[in-house]
């Protein structure tokens, strides 16, 4: 296996406040990696540090072997794809435009943009009379099922997802659960998934990363953590 993220030393101040601490983790290529822990625990700011929306203050976070801070932000940015927790369609844009958003600015042709949006729809089984919806016109579940295809159109190496689920009712949640275990097995694409629900991380990862206070507690499978937690705090989580 080899490495694809490194987090080395890597400390992030807010306000006078150490909010990730000596932050050492590596993740691998292909890996389903879940980031879990309780609110205000550096979760959101970990993942962010991925695609350079929040900087470290000090050690250096690796993607690809390269310092972070070394690479062209709009580069970068465009091998990560990002999925918010709350669901981030342009209003104005249809769906066909919203999925079409980074293939664009790679400069694919129409043809081939189109034909990757109707396979992705196909995918996640909405027909094709939803290119031409506006978000509006379609449910959450369905909104959020078309913001994970926009993260994946143009195949980038690594999606990074917050929470993406955590505002469906728990049948969408199911059905997008499977949907990205679906992904994530056809494509192979590492994902690096943040949620504070234990459930949640234990059906989707390959690795945890459990954190508190800005601190990792512990780094492994679901069943190495399920049989020898860290500590008292990771077991309780657990159950
Ligand atoms: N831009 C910022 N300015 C100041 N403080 C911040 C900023 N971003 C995050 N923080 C603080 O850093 C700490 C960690 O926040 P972070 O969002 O990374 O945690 P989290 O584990 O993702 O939490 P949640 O599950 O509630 O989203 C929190 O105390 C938060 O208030």
């Amino acid at each position: 296996m080899t490495d694809i993220i490194k987090f080395d030393k890597v400390s992030k101040i807010f306000e006078g406040k150490k909010v990730i601490d000596s932050l050492d983790l590596t993740i691998e290529k292909g890996e389903f990696f879940v980031i879990v822990g309780p609110s205000g625990s550096g979760k959101t700011s970990t993942l962010k540090m991925i695609n350079a929306l929040v900087a470290p203050d000090e050690g250096d976070v690796y993607f690809e072997n390269k310092r972070i801070i070394d690479y062209d932000l709009k580069k970068l940015r465009l091998k990560v794809g990002y999925v918010l927790q709350q669901i981030a369609l342009f209003p104005n844009l249809n769906i066909q435009q919203n999925i079409e958003l980074i293939p664009e600015i790679l400069g694919w042709s129409k043809d081939k943009r189109q034909a990757r949006s109707l396979e992705l729809l196909e995918k996640v089984k909405l027909d094709a009379t939803y290119l031409k919806r506006l978000p509006s016109e379609l449910s959450g579940g369905e909104q959020q099922r078309v913001g994970i295809l926009r993260a994946i159109a143009a195949d980038p190496d690594v999606i990074i997802m917050d929470e993406p689920f955590s505002a469906l009712d728990p049948i969408s949640r199911n059905n997008l659960q499977e949907l990205v275990l679906d992904i994530h097995e056809n494509l192979g694409t590492t994902i690096v998934f943040v949620t504070h629900d234990m459930k949640e991380a234990q059906r989707l990862g390959d690795r945890i990363a459990v954190m508190q206070e800005g601190k990792l507690l512990q780094c492994a499978s679901p069943d190495e953590i399920r049989e020898h937690p860290a500590n008292d705090f990771v077991k309780s989580f657990f159950e």
